[in-house]
C-alpha cells in the first residue's frame, strides 16, 4: 500500500456513558475516494469530526495527512477541507461574494481571490448563477458552491460528510463527477453517505460501521462478493419483496435453496435472480438495518 492520508488504530470515543466509537481501525491511501457507510447513529460523523480535529478521541491514534490529530492539531487543520451536513453559505450574498468573502478570510489578496473565485465558479458550474443570490439557488447548486468554498485554499484530504443527502438524481451525478476530477488531482475524499449506490459509484475503498465497530472494508465488489455470487429474490403479486436468499448461482444450490424456501413461504411468490447490491451487503452487515428491516 502506497502512502496514507488518513491512518486510525484503535479510535475509542464515548459520550457520557455512551461508547460511540469502539476501536475503530482504517487505511485511506492518498488519492482514494473513501466511503465511510452505516446505520443513522453508527458514529459516521462522530469519526469525520475526530479526523477534522473538531472532536478530540478518548484512545487511539489518528494520523490525517502524517500528523496526529492531537499533537499536530494545527498542521492537520492547514491540510484538510470539511465540508458539513448543512450548507455553510451566506443566503444574502451571491456565489461570487461568498467565495470572494472566504479567500479574502483566508488570506488571498483582491486580486488572487478574483482568479480564485472565478476559478472555482467556473469548476463547479455556477458561472451562470454567479452573480445571483444563494437563497434562489437549488440544493445542489448550493451544495456545490459548499464544496467551492471549502477547497478555496487547495489542501490535500478533503472531508465531506453526506454530500448528496437530499439532492435530485442530476445533481448528485454531477457532484460525483466533481469528486472524481477531485481525486484525478491527487485530493484524498473522505466522505459519509447513507447512499449505498453513492458508494458502490464512486468509492475505491468502502468502510460499513455498525454501533461503534468496523463491521467490514473493501471495495465494493470484495463487500458484493461477501453476500454470495447471487442472491435469490421472492417478491408478491404487488412486487413487494418478501424475503433474499444468497445462493452460488449453481443449479444444485438454486434447487435446495428453492426447496427450504418452499416450506416457509407461500407458492405463489415469484422468483428472480440477480447480481448482489450494497443493500445486500448492508443488510447483512448491519444489524440494526437487519432489525428495522425484519420489523
Ligand atoms: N456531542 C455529543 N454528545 C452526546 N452524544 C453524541 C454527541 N454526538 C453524537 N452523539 C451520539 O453518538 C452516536 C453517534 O452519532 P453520529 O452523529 O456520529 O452518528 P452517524 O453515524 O453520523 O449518524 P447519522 O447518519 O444519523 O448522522 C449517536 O447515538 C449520537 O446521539
Amino acid at each position: 500500500m502506497g502512502e496514507l492520508a488518513i491512518e486510525v488504530k484503535g479510535l475509542r470515543k464515548r459520550f457520557g456513558a455512551q461508547i460511540v466509537l469502539d476501536g475503530i481501525d482504517l487505511a485511506v491511501p492518498a488519492g482514494t475516494v473513501y466511503a465511510l457507510l452505516g446505520p443513522n447513529g453508527a458514529g459516521k460523523t462522530t469519526l469525520i469530526h475526530i479526523l477534522s480535529t473538531l472532536v478530540a478521541p478518548d484512545e487511539g491514534s489518528v494520523r490525517v495527512a502524517g500528523y496526529d490529530v492531537v499533537s499536530d492539531k494545527n498542521m492537520v487543520k492547514r491540510s484538510i477541507s470539511l465540508t458539513g451536513q448543512f450548507a455553510a453559505v451566506d443566503d444574502v450574498l451571491t456565489a461570487e461574494e461568498n467565495l470572494r468573502m472566504i479567500c479574502r478570510l483566508s488570506g488571498l489578496t483582491s486580486a488572487e481571490s478574483r482568479a480564485r473565485t472565478e476559478e472555482l465558479l467556473h469548476y463547479f458550474d455556477l458561472d451562470a448563477a454567479a452573480k445571483k443570490r444563494v437563497k434562489t439557488y437549488s440544493g445542489g447548486m448550493r451544495r456545490r458552491l459548499d464544496i467551492a468554498i471549502s477547497l478555496v485554499t487547495s489542501r490535500p484530504v478533503l472531508f465531506l460528510d453526506e454530500p448528496t443527502t437530499g439532492l435530485d438524481t442530476i445533481s448528485r451525478r454531477s457532484l460525483w463527477e466533481i469528486i472524481n476530477r477531485l481525486k484525478d488531482q491527487g485530493i484524498t475524499v473522505f466522505l459519509t453517505t447513507q447512499y449505498l449506490e453513492e458508494a458502490d459509484q464512486l468509492a475505491d475503498i468502502i468502510t460499513v460501521i455498525d454501533d461503534g465497530h468496523v463491521v467490514a472494508t473493501g471495495t465494493a465488489k470484495e463487500l458484493k462478493s461477501r453476500v454470495g455470487d447471487e442472491v435469490i429474490e421472492l417478491r408478491n403479486g404487488n412486487d413487494d419483496l418478501i424475503r433474499t436468499v444468497s445462493t452460488t448461482g449453481s443449479m444444485l444450490d438454486i434447487r435446495q435453496t428453492l426447496n427450504e424456501l418452499a416450506s416457509m413461504v407461500p407458492q405463489d411468490l415469484r422468483v428472480s435472480i440477480r447480481k448482489p447490491s450494497m443493500d445486500d451487503v448492508f443488510l447483512a452487515l448491519t444489524t440494526k438495518e437487519m432489525e428495522r428491516s425484519l420489523s
